[in-house]
């Protein structure tokens, strides 16, 4: 089973208004309240891909229960913990640019905590467990870790897609996967890349550190991958975009899926590519048959 861990969940708001006029009243074209979150994101994908996929991670308050009903409608399994206190909302919004403005996320006790740690103890050697997303601040700074070690405990894998410290403490443990994108690289290494080449050599060092598979995503200039055996560039399919957000946890869902199935990564990095696309050509996440329909346009070569 692929579990998703979402830490720190969101309802996305997303609102679209033509033309911002700051300190003044503006009025929204449209507007859409999505579940968010990272691990939820990407166990939506997996979902809809037909892979068996369960979502992890802590929902509390009227937000919460907003988010848990939408996947169950969906038809997604959940088994998050209930919290005291209200999920998150983060305002996506689209104008002639994006704009978000995320929250920091809710008080989350030591029980609650617990409650998680004692789910991912059930874990068996056969299960791959996704680590997505930010940290909400009221959790110990190591929590990640700590999830990591359990995980580890049992002989499963994991794949993290978190920022900063918490990503570089975690490449140690050989994650299956990281994605970070060209910007959070730059953030995590304190440089400026200028030049593919300076994402080469800073993707690199990750394989270096540990991860087992690295992808650095570049939002509309496509991705690369590093594996032991070799650096691959992938080209994204042509499309208009209508909403990047969730395109990367979308291209972490294709690979995960994919890889587990085939065990090829240069396959599962062109569906990860794929799903990405086409979540950028959407207004929600992709629809299955949208990610197969790029799927064929995506073009991989070693670099
Ligand atoms: N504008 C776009 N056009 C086509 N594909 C895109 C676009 N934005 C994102 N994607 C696809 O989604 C992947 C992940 O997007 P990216 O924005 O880099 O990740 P993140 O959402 O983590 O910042 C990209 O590598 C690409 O394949
Ligand atoms: O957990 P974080 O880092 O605060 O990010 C949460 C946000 O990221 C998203 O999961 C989208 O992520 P990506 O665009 O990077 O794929 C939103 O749904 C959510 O609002």
């Amino acid at each position: 089973m692929i579990y998703t861990v979402t830490l720190n969940p969101s309802i996305d708001y997303i609102v679209n208004v033509p033309q911002v006029a700051l300190g003044e009243l503006n009025k929204m074209d449209s507007d859409l309240k999505l579940p968010g979150g990272k691990g939820i994101n990407v166990s939506r994908i997996l979902h809809e891909l037909d892979i068996p996929t369960c979502a992890l991670g802590f929902l509390g308050g009227f937000t919460g229960n907003f988010i848990k009903d939408w996947l169950e409608t969906d038809g997604l399994r959940t088994d998050f913990i209930s919290i005291q206190d209200d999920t998150r909302i983060n305002i996506k919004l689209k104008s002639d640019v994006e704009t978000e403005i995320n929250g920091r996320g809710p008080a989350i006790t030591n029980e609650e905590a617990s409650q998680l740690m004692e789910k991912l103890a059930r874990l068996t050697a056969e299960d791959t467990v996704i680590l997505s997303g930010s940290k909400p601040p009221s959790l110990p700074d190591d929590f990640y870790k700590q999830l990591i070690s359990i995980i580890k405990e049992k002989n499963a894998s994991f794949i993290i897609d978190t920022t900063g410290k918490d990503l570089l403490d975690a490449l140690v443990d050989q994650p299956l996967l990281v994605k970070p994108n060209k910007e959070e690289l730059a953030e995590l290494f304190n440089v400026t890349m200028t030049s593919e080449e300076d994402v080469r050599t800073f993707g690199a060092k990750l394989l270096e550190l540990g991860a087992q598979h690295v992808i650095v995503s570049m939002a509309g200039e496509g991705a690369l991958l590093f594996t032991k055996d070799g650096t691959y560039k992938g080209t994204n399919p042509k499309g208009t975009v209508k909403n990047s957000v969730g395109a990367g946890d979308s291209m972490i869902a294709g690979f995960t899926g994919e890889f587990m199935k085939t065990k090829d990564p240069v396959q599962a990095f062109k569906m990860g590519i794929a799903s990405g696309s086409a979540t950028a050509f959407s207004d929600d996440l992709a629809k299955q048959q949208d990610i197969l329909a790029l799927l064929e346009q995506v073009e991989v070569k070693e670099i």
